[in-house]
């Protein structure tokens, strides 16, 4: 069976595509890295699959249910870090914790899921309002994985965490696919998605480009090969015979270097290129090859105007991550209303099941229908509405806009 099952999706904000008919599966058990560009549509993706915000048009099927009609149940077997996840600033970790447990009605200890994302006995009574970034982030995870969750869904989970806390988060993701769940994660941080992935999509504005296990797309790229060569010394002649070999794209000295070049070729050239030189008279004292790395992939399926694989790569500012960690405890300004007292602690999708009821469509089906010129925003506002009562994990991202 499949996890995820997108068909057909398209979501319109007013004149914004964010998603484009959008077909896409992720099946049971895998770890699915879902890449892309700021502003591609991932967000609004995994939105739509959690009923946050309802598709234009297409179907959304998760855990065998449609994401619609069956929301409250999904949500109980799905556990959710969203993006820009806010803390309420007043309650302790363990509160956190324990309102996730009984959100999910689930038969949890706070300590053990509290140990296991690496919070520290003494900060788990401490108020979250003063928790840095990082354990925010870990908190948010805690949450997630309240219940055991049969889908989990990371909406940029490694963001704001150090490299010792993003290697924890993606030691938990694995265990978590052991242990049977599907992991269905969004980043900006590509090391993180080639460390844990089994299958990556890209996504590039709204349309799914590329759908492969990270081998299947450096194949899919060209399978070229940076060859670094150390030699005593090599002269134009030398080089020349190199660039004429077939397979070979480019040969550089590297500067600075007394006789280092670099060398793109096709994998089966690689000998033939030592050859060459060999060949010419060239010492060569050493050699390695470098793979394509995943932000040359990364670029090379979303930059440029075509939405096929280009050969360019070099610049890798694009495919840094953002610093959307900001959001972790900057967005709890954003909390409702009198938040001097604590959110009710309602059982996860409540308002959502009866806003939902009130209708027998939703609400918000209704508004977007009724107030066409203004659909964004008005999701905006009903996003916040449903989810701050209903659950202090739920993205204020929508609000942000
Ligand atoms: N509620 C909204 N109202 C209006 N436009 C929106 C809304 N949500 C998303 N969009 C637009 O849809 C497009 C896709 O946004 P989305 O947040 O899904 O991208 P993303 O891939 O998650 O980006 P990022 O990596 O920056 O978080 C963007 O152009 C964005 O401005």
């Amino acid at each position: 069976m499949t996890a995820i099952e997108l068909h057909g999706v398209t979501k319109q904000f007013a004149d914004v595509t964010a998603v484009d008919d959008l077909d896409l599966a992720v099946e049971e058990g895998e770890i699915y890295g879902f890449l892309g560009p700021n502003g591609a549509g991932k967000s609004t993706t995994i939105n739509m699959v959690l009923d946050l915000v309802r598709p234009t048009t297409g179907t959304v099927t998760v855990l065998g249910r449609d994401a619609t009609a069956d929301s409250v149940d999904i949500r109980r077997r799905t556990g959710v870090l969203p993006e820009g996840f806010s803390v309420y600033d007043r309650l302790s970790g363990r509160k956190h914790v324990e309102f996730a447990i009984e959100s999910k009605e689930a038969d949890a200890e706070p300590e053990a899921l509290l140990e296991r994302v690496g919070l520290s006995p003494e900060d788990w009574d401490r108020k979250a309002g003063g928790y840095s970034k990082g354990m925010c982030q870990r908190l948010a995870l805690a949450m997630a994985l309240v219940g055991e969750p049969e889908l989990l869904i990371l909406d940029e989970p490694s963001s704001g965490l150090d490299p010792a806390g993003a290697k924890e988060m993606r030691d938990i993701v694995r265990a978590e696919a052991d242990r049977g769940a599907t992991v269905f994660f969004s980043s900006h941080v590509l090391g993180q998605v080639e460390a844990v992935c089994d299958r990556v999509g890209i996504l590039r504005d709204g349309t799914l480009v590329a759908e492969d296990s990270i081998e299947g797309l450096r194949d899919a790229v060209g399978g070229e090969e940076t060859l670094d060569i150390e030699t005593a010394g090599v002269d134009e002649t030398a080089l020349e015979s190199v660039r004429a070999l077939e397979g070979v794209s480019q040969v550089t000295r590297v500067e600075g270097s007394d006789g280092r070049i670099r060398v793109n070729c096709a994998d089966d050239a690689k000998t033939r290129v030592i050859g060459a030189l060999e060949d010419a008279g060239v010492g060569v004292s050493d050699f390695h090859t470098e793979e394509a790395s995943l932000e040359d992939l990364f670029l090379a399926y979303t930059e440029g105007d075509s939405a096929s694989p280009g050969t360019d790569g070099d610049d890798e500012e694009t495919a840094e991550a953002p610093t959307d960690g900001d959001e972790a405890r900057s967005a709890s300004d954003d909390e409702p209303e009198g938040d001097d007292d604590e959110p009710e602690m309602e059982p996860e999708g409540t308002e959502r099941d009866e806003a939902g009821e009130a209708d027998g469509t939703g609400e918000r089906a209704e508004a977007e229908e009724t107030e066409e010129t203004d659909e964004g925003t008005e999701e905006t506002d009903e996003g916040t509405e449903e989810t701050d009562e209903t659950d202090p994990t739920a993205t204020t991202e929508e609000v942000e806009r």
